[in-house]
């Protein structure tokens, strides 16, 4: 992209066209946006994460990723749109603006670079990331089960060819450890939302057992709230509570790592819809998803910055 205002944000892009996006955006941004390499793909491609910071240091911080299983498009286009609205509603919105004055906010649009790719040349319906190990003959690890907390439990896999294959060992995988060492090292993530498609659920830990969380209480009204401003914008109705009781039980998941490492408020989304086009979500509802999202998102990150 020469500029954004080139860019479409009612349809689907590859990934170049992505890369090259985040590249003028941050051009164009560049007071508050920063591009911040965390890692290399499996296949060597850069895992890219977007800052978003008005200045300090190592200030409270906010974590989105978007497109961890790749064939989920709706989540990397809403996290595009989100982007960009971060950045026109700072000075405008009162929300937005107390947030970015005390908080940064780190998105990770495309988490898994290899299985997007993929999708668009060969399989639109790949899940997992493209790894491979001697003697191993099916590709690809589930990196929503590769993290630490719980791993290698059930609603987890060790079969290399099934979905929801666990990988070798917890981290195995470049993808996840990248976002580990980075969240680690900078030590002070208030928040992460995990963005997936499909089902229309809001959710937060535990995966891996129906163990309520210390504050399930906090996290059930804040869901609650975050769902009805959801629902204000379209009318579009999501559930939500613990990812074991309202969907099922899954090891091994972003979310569970996160929870246990310390961040208090982490959120799973599945997006739209409820299975009428499932994956294949028409590029018509990118912009209504991501509206609606986007007020859900606003009332976690004001809560976050609340508390
Ligand atoms: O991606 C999904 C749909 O493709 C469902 C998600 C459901 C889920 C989302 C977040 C945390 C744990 C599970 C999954 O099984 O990893
Ligand atoms: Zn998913």
């Amino acid at each position: 992209e020469r500029s954004t205002s080139s860019f479409s944000y009612s349809s689907y892009h590859n990934l170049e066209e992505i890369y090259s996006w985040i590249d003028s955006f941050v051009t164009e941004n560049s007071d508050i946006v920063s591009k911040i390499q965390i890692g290399n793909s499996f296949e060597n491609r850069s895992i890219l994460v977007l800052k978003f910071s008005t200045g300090g240091s190592r200030r409270p911080a906010i974590w989105i990723d978007t497109g961890i299983h790749s064939r989920e498009w709706i989540t990397h286009a809403t996290g595009i749109w989100t982007a960009k609205k971060i950045v026109s509603e700072y000075g405008k919105n009162h929300v937005m603006t107390d947030i970015l004055k005390a908080m940064d906010i780190f998105i990770e649009l495309v988490t898994n670079p290899d299985g997007f790719a993929f999708t668009h040349s060969m399989n639109r319906l790949w899940r997992k990331n493209k790894s491979t190990r001697p003697g191993i003959f099916c590709i690809g690890v589930d990196l929503n089960r590769n993290w630490k907390s719980g791993f290698g439990g059930n609603g987890s896999n060790n079969n290399p060819c099934s979905e929801t294959y666990h990988g070798p060992s917890p981290q195995s995988e470049p993808e996840v450890s990248a976002i580990v060492n980075f969240i680690t090292a900078h030590g002070n993530f208030k928040a992460l939302i995990s963005i997936h498609s499909y089902s229309q659920m809001l959710m937060y830990p535990y995966g891996q057992s129906l163990k309520p969380v210390s504050n399930q209480r906090e996290l059930y009204n804040l869901a609650k709230d975050a769902v009805k401003a959801l629902y204000e914008v379209h009318g579009i109705q999501y559930i939500f509570g613990s990812i074991s009781t309202t969907l099922y039980v899954a090891s091994g998941i972003t979310v569970d790592w996160a929870y246990d490492s310390g961040i208090k408020y982490a959120f799973s989304f599945e997006l739209r819809d409820t299975g009428r086009y499932g994956f294949l979500l028409p590029a018509t509802q990118i912009i209504p998803t991501a509206q609606e999202t986007w007020m859900a998102i606003l009332t976690i990150m004001k809560h976050t910055l609340n508390h």
